[in-house]
């Protein structure tokens, strides 16, 4: 019986463990499956992955090309960028009074070698006549021209003497006013810019190119807007249409508004059509820039003489102002000679005056021509150009 049972439960426990092994088997088959989801052998980890990130950034630019194209092609970058361009249109100028204040530490800068040379000759012991030669020297070298050389030199000298014993402070005055004298105290340097008869103020800048022409006519155009004028720009340079854009620019920059031509046109019918415009919108002043090249007289004259005579049929000019260039030295007083002859002057601005020791061209300029200066130029940033004052200029000479 015993044997029976025994037999019994062998029999159930090698039933038990075959049935076993089968659900085992029958187990371990699903898992083979997976294996062949083994397309993840070709992507190893990696390449998935990368995959998956390119996807994110290839939909972005077809999102970005579908909103670009809707709208109408690359035009909403374009119109983005204009803005930012557009954004400083008018600029508010420095107010004019007090710039040569401002611009004096850039004339001592410029200067200051002619004053302290004169003020070291001056306080030698003894000035005997190689003293007084060298004084002469000095302000011959800065241009200053010969007879006014002579005259401020022999004032000196009388004063000198008659002093007897002197300081240095009383040397400096004496120096201080004798230039003052010469540079002139007593000329009229308004820019006249306004109209007696009610019109707006016509004035014609003249100069040889490369003096500063066209950015003087620029500048001054802020000067009188900072003054609270309206101003109209005649770009009359006509040979160079890079001339017109640039005045163009320096008007656009102060709210000031350009007539110009088409490039090689006649630049008397642009002045013609300034003057005209500035009638009809009731400006304050009209600022003619011409071309002016010194390739004959014949021809400076013929086209300054035309656009002179067109511009008085609507109005008479108001100021002529010629533009010189300070670091040409006599070459600029040749120059303004030439345009002396052929338009009437009323006034001189010297450029660059920031970049020369020879301020003495203020004095040998005014002497050739008999006519003041009333404009310098300090610098080539756009408020750098100030009305001339004697007093100011003679200090920033000497130094403090
Ligand atoms: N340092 C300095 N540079 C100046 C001054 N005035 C003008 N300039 C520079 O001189 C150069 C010539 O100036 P323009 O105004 O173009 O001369 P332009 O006589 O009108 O000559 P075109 O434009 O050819 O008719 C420019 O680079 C100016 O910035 C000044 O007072 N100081």
């Amino acid at each position: 019986m015993d044997i029976v049972i025994l037999a019994v439960v062998i029999a159930v426990v090698v039933l038990g463990a075959l049935g076993g092994l089968i659900v085992g088997s029958r187990r371990k088959k699903p898992l083979p499956p997976p294996p062949p989801a083994a397309p993840d052998i070709t992507a190893p980890p990696t390449e998935p992955h990368v995959g998956e990130e390119a996807e994110t950034p290839r939909e972005e630019p077809r999102r970005t090309i579908e909103e670009v194209d809707l709208p109408g092609g690359p035009a909403p970058v374009v119109v983005e960028e204009p803005p930012t361009v557009e954004a400083p249109p008018i600029e508010i100028p420095e107010p004019t009074a007090g710039r040569l204040i401002r611009l004096r530490a850039r004339l001592s800068r410029s200067q200051n070698a002619l004053g302290k040379g004169l003020l070291t000759l001056l306080s030698r012991e003894h000035l005997d006549e190689d003293t007084w030669e060298e004084i002469e020297d000095t302000l011959l070298t800065a241009d200053v021209g010969v007879q006014p050389t002579q005259e401020l030199v022999e004032r000196l000298r009388e004063r000198v003497r008659v002093l007897g014993t002197r300081t240095p402070e009383e040397l400096r005055g004496l120096l201080r006013q004798e230039l003052i004298t010469l540079v002139g105290p007593e000329m009229d340097r308004t820019v006249h810019t306004e109209n007696a008869a009610g019109g707006p103020g016509i004035v014609m800048v003249v100069g040889v190119n490369g003096t500063g022409k066209t950015t003087t006519t620029g500048k001054l155009a802020r000067v009188l807007v900072a003054d609270g004028n309206t101003v109209v720009l005649g770009a009359a340079d006509t040979f160079r249409a890079a001339a017109a854009d640039q005045l163009q620019t320096w008007a656009e920059r102060v709210g000031a508004h350009t007539v110009r031509g088409p490039e090689g046109g006649d630049p008397a019918s642009v002045a013609f059509d300034a003057v005209k415009e500035g009638k009809e919108m009731a400006a304050d002043a009209v600022l003619i820039d011409t071309a002016g090249r010194l390739h004959t007289k014949t021809g400076l004259m013929d086209e300054l003489g035309k656009v002179k005579r067109v511009v008085e049929k609507q109005a008479p000019l108001d100021e002529v102002l010629l533009v010189l260039d300070a670091t040409t030295g006599q070459n600029g007083l040749i120059q303004a000679r030439v345009f002396a002859e052929v338009v009437d002057i009323t006034g001189i601005v010297l450029t660059k005056l920031d970049g020369t020791a020879k301020g003495g061209i203020v004095i040998a300029v005014q002497r050739e021509l008999g006519v003041p200066v009333k404009l310098i130029g300090l610098g080539e940033g756009a408020d750098d150009l100030a009305p001339f004052e004697p007093e100011a200029f003679v200090d920033a000479l000497l130094g403090d």
